[in-house]
């Protein structure tokens, strides 16, 4: 099944557009602890929510056993369950064709994040997957999005649009991979979501980085959105279980999305 019909099913079956992030901060070097505790949080979450998103730089950092734990985790999880996994890579073309075997076709995950400030060439070797998902950034929930990805353009258009229209061009070329962008829920205000095609948003900021669900509202974008959620679930308000703040974030993030219901 292709990642966008995974995504929508899973969103359909759990009614949740939540987002887990699976981003470890080791307190020791048992890499088995840590592969029991992130299989526990994916079993307790799963109910709530629509995909996971494991981030590669915290498993990178604890070297070969982290990445194999990877790709342990990511070979177990279930598999009506969209693994986004978050590598944000950008190179030229000859090594993106392996960053997209690795993660593609060694990995298997469902979609990967992209840096396309390269451009569009570098991620031709990624659009070449059939049936996977790519998300690129755009307007990402850092601070610094204003020095490059909100600048204005010449003709008063932002650098973020000319994302979007790679996302255009991709849909003129009937590229087979599906195509969204990430754009920070911190930065998402203004005319943001108006700017960007109607493409799938994942959207990190909720929770540890303070972003406010209410830049979601209002918005005629019709593609599926998934709002990430990674230290709020994993580190914050230890007095709840993983179930109960994947459930309480599941259900502010229904109720921005669709006020009302
Ligand atoms: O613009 C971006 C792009 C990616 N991220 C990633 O999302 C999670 C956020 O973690 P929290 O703990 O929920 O803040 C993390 O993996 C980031 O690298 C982002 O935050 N902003």
């Amino acid at each position: 099944m292709n990642f966008s019909d995974k995504l929508r099913q899973r969103i359909e079956k759990t009614g949740s557009a939540l987002c887990v992030g699976l981003d470890p901060r080791p307190q020791n070097d048992n890499i088995e602890e840590m592969g029991t505790w992130l299989r526990r949080v994916v079993e307790e979450t799963a109910p709530y929510t629509a995909a996971y998103k494991p981030n590669i730089a915290y498993f990178e950092a604890m070297g070969i056993p982290g990445l194999i734990l990877l790709e342990k985790l990511v070979a177990d999880m279930p598999r009506d369950i969209p693994i986004i996994l978050d590598a944000k890579r950008g190179d030229i073309g000859e090594t993106q064709k392996y960053y997209a075997k690795s993660y593609f076709e060694r990995m298997n995950v469902d979609a990967v994040t992209l840096n396309p400030f390269m451009g569009y060439d570098t991620l031709e070797p990624f659009l070449d997957h059939p049936g996977k998902g790519i998300y690129l950034l755009a307007v990402t929930s850092n601070p610094g999005s204003e020095d490059i990805e909100r600048q204005p353009l010449a003709d008063g258009r932002r650098v973020y649009q000319l994302v979007g229209d790679m996302i255009e061009r991709s849909r003129r070329e009937n590229r087979a991979t599906h195509l969204g962008m990430v754009v920070g829920l911190t930065n998402a205000g203004g005319s943001v979501l108006d700017d960007l095609p109607d493409a799938p948003l994942l959207i990190p900021g909720l929770g540890a980085q303070g972003g406010d669900l209410s830049a979601l509202a209002g918005s005629n974008r019709t593609a599926p959105p998934v709002i990430n959620v990674s230290r709020g679930i994993l580190y914050q308000n230890p007095e709840l279980t993983y179930a109960q703040k994947a459930e309480q974030y599941a259900a502010q993030i229904r109720a921005a999305l669709r006020p009302g219901s």
